[in-house]
């Protein structure tokens, strides 16, 4: 699904911010899709704390898809997030904070 929708979004570079709201996001440039996540990542956190499920699922969809498009701008394939991932597995999030700090 987000392999799917990361390639719709690398599609719109060049398209028209007439009617693509991603070709639109790219034209406003890297620091406005960086606001918007952030706006999108409060908007998560909000629905996250009130409790409710489908808003906070809806609210999680618009902070994936700008997390995807600031990635598209700054050329980061989410195979390179998958791979750091991948090399978490199995390493208590505990364990690598202790490792962290030496
Ligand atoms: N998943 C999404 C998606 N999620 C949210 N949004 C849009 O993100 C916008 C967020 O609204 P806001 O009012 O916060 O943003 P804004 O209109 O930029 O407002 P300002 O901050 O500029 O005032 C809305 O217009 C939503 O429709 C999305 N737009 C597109 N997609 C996907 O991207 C594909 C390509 O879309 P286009 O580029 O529009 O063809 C679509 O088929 C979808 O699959």
């Amino acid at each position: 699904m987000l392999d799917a929708l990361y390639a719709t979004i690398l599609s719109r570079k060049g398209a028209d911010p007439e009617t693509s709201h991603t070709a639109r996001l790219f034209s406003r440039g890297r620091a406005k899709i960086a606001q918007k996540l952030g706006e999108e990542a409060v908007e998560t956190v909000i629905e996250g704390v009130r409790g409710d499920k489908q808003k906070l699922a809806e609210e999680s969809a618009d902070l994936l898809y700008h997390l995807l498009v600031l990635w598209a701008d700054a050329g980061v394939d989410p195979a390179e997030v998958y791979g750091i991932l991948e090399g978490r597995k199995g390493v208590s999030g505990i364990e690598e904070k202790k490792n962290r700090k030496g």
